[in-house]
């Protein structure tokens, strides 16, 4: 049965795994070819070695010849362009020679006709079993300089890449470092593996972001760590292809590589919890869909100077816990949420029945700031509404406002528990599931996801989400606070939000630009009203 979210099998973006076979079932091209249609998918597959392997031994390991490598790459190109692409297992330094010489060549034509594939790596080289895949004791990645969007070593792998062991923390952080430097390429550094003292307690992945296209330049060229409660499953064969075939399969549906690393985690977590031995060694994982139980993604915390890993992933949750105290809590619907410039429009839409509005002046310079603050605020109390002041925190604490509104750029400069203290309900905006992470741990009175249509109102680092995105970001987040929907909303598209099952929208043009804003107002409010009840869409 195909549930509400699932992608329409005739438009399931095409993912390529080039990767070699597992007989055993549990990794490899199975293990790929698995998550991806899991994952709404039409995956194909580039086998570069077929492997005779069970769960508990590797017995035999033969590269298909080069001829045969390209073959399957020109084939494949001339008709099925791919949306993403992960690599696994390349068995001998030959083979990454010539792969990266063809995949040079084809993001070329790719990029020519406006085509942007994101390429993916997972540099496998030994089984689960402990048996070697690889025919070299390093293999030399350095031809995928430049080509590659992520790579996702786990320790041992970055150790046999930097040469050296990683037994301290500061350590494998460097070198995962320096190989994002080398290979010019975001890197996912896996501590997922029970490995040094530093990853024991949880499963600690650090993302180092190398030139991410589409996310906010706040996490541009930051590193953050990713920390999950360790799932002690024996039956983990198969985790390394089954991540990295996933990141390329949300990357493939158009999410940020952020995005993709923190849901493919969650699934890979997802997998582990209900995964099954079928042999006698490691058993594997099993396909779970695209995760929506927020408990299952990670907790992130950017790294700082001192590049100190987080507490466990309970003390994190704990001091969020805490935060959650001070923020009000929203208990009747926010609804049609209009977002206005001057204190004209925002007491004409007060006097049409708005409950809730935000003053939203960008100006800093303008004279006559804080006065129209203090004339919103009282305007607030006068119509019983909720006002909003969007970014001068200060002046709403100091005039006592119902709320305010943030960006995520706008936390580095304010004082979160200051807000809270002064009782001050806290909306924050996200534009991908990575900021709804970061956002929720900051327990917001609300959130609101934008930008979902084009619009002129603001200038996005990001792209439209569009509704298929609100819909996954809205399964996950329902029942956990209001979640707002922003951007090039109007009449014509208010129904198709409705159906994503968000729980407020809000607006700019749409009633800034009306001829008679008010009765826009009530014509949209009704429209948004009608058939909803707060909590049960
Ligand atoms: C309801 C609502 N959602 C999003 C925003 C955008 O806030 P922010 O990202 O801080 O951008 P600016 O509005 O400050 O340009 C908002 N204001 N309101
Ligand atoms: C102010 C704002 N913030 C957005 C976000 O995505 O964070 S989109 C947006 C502008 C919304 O204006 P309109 O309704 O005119 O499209
Ligand atoms: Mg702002």
């Amino acid at each position: 049965m195909i549930n509400a979210n699932q992608t329409p099998i005739e438009s399931r973006p095409i993912v390529w795994t080039i990767a070699g076979s597992d007989s055993g079932g549990g990794a490899g091209i199975q293990a790929d070819l698995a998550s991806l249609s899991d994952l709404d998918c039409h995956g194909c597959s580039v086998i570069t070695a077929v492997t005779a392997q069970s769960s508990v031994a590797v017995s035999l390991v033969e590269s298909v010849s080069e001829k045969m490598l390209l073959s399957q790459l020109d084939t494949l190109a001339a008709d099925l362009t791919p949306a993403a692409i992960k690599i696994g297992l390349l068995a001998e330094q030959s083979q990454i020679v010539c792969l990266a010489r063809w995949l040079k060549q084809q993001q070329q034509v790719w990029q020519q006709k406006g085509i942007s594939v994101a390429v993916i790596l997972d540099p496998v080289m030994v089984a689960t079993c402990g048996d070697a895949l690889a025919k070299a004791a390093a293999l030399d990645f350095t031809p995928f300089k430049g080509l590659l969007a992520l790579i996702t070593p786990n320790v041992s792998e970055l150790q046999t890449l930097a040469g050296k062991t990683l037994d301290k923390l500061e350590d494998c952080i460097s070198a995962a470092k320096l190989l994002s430097k080398q290979l010019e390429t975001s890197v996912l550094a896996k501590g997922g593996d029970y490995g040094p003292s530093w990853c024991h307690e949880q499963a600690n992945d650090l993302l180092v972001c190398s030139d991410v296209a589409g996310i906010s330049s706040q996490h541009q060229q930051q590193s953050f760590w990713l920390s999950s409660p360790r799932i002690d499953s024996k039956n983990n064969h198969g985790t390394g292809c089954t991540l990295s075939s996933a990141i390329a399969a949300v990357m493939a549906h158009g999410f940020v590589l952020n995005d993709a690393v923190v849901v493919a985690k969650a699934y890979v977590s997802a997998g582990l919890l209900a995964s099954y031995q079928p042999g006698c060694g490691a058993g594997c994982l099993a396909r779970t869909a695209w995760p929506s139980d927020l408990s299952l993604f990670p907790y992130i915390k950017q790294t700082t100077a001192q590049d100190s890993l987080p507490s466990s992933v309970s003390h994190c949750r704990q001091i969020a816990a805490t935060k959650q105290a001070g923020f009000i809590k929203i208990d009747t619907p926010l609804g049609l949420y209009p977002v206005v410039a001057d204190i004209a429009l925002l007491e004409a839409l007060l006097k049409a029945g708005a409950k809730t509005i935000q003053l939203r002046i960008k100006d800093t310079n303008e004279p006559t700031l804080e006065e129209q603050i203090i004339k919103a605020i009282a305007l607030g109390r006068d119509y019983r509404a909720r006002v909003f002041i969007n970014d001068h925190w200060q002046l709403a604490i100091k005039h006592q406002a119902y709320g305010v509104h943030l960006g995520q750029e706008d936390l580095i400069d304010s004082n979160l528990s200051l807000l809270r203290e002064a009782g001050i309900a806290l909306g924050l905006s996200s534009h991908s599931y990575f900021e709804i992470l970061l956002a929720k741990q900051h327990q917001p009175s609300y959130m609101a996801f934008g930008h979902i249509f084009a619009t002129t109102t603001k200038q996005m680092p990001s792209l439209p989400q569009g509704l298929n995105k609100l819909k996954r970001y809205v399964s996950l987040m329902k029942d956990e606070l209001p979640i707002v929907a922003i951007g090039g909303i109007d009449a014509e598209r208010l129904q198709s939000v409705k159906t994503t099952g968000v729980d407020d929208i809000a607006m700019v043009r749409a009633l800034s630009e009306a001829d008679d804003p008010a009765a826009a107002f009530q014509a949209l409010n009704s429209a948004w009203l009608e058939d909803t009840s707060y909590g049960t869409q």
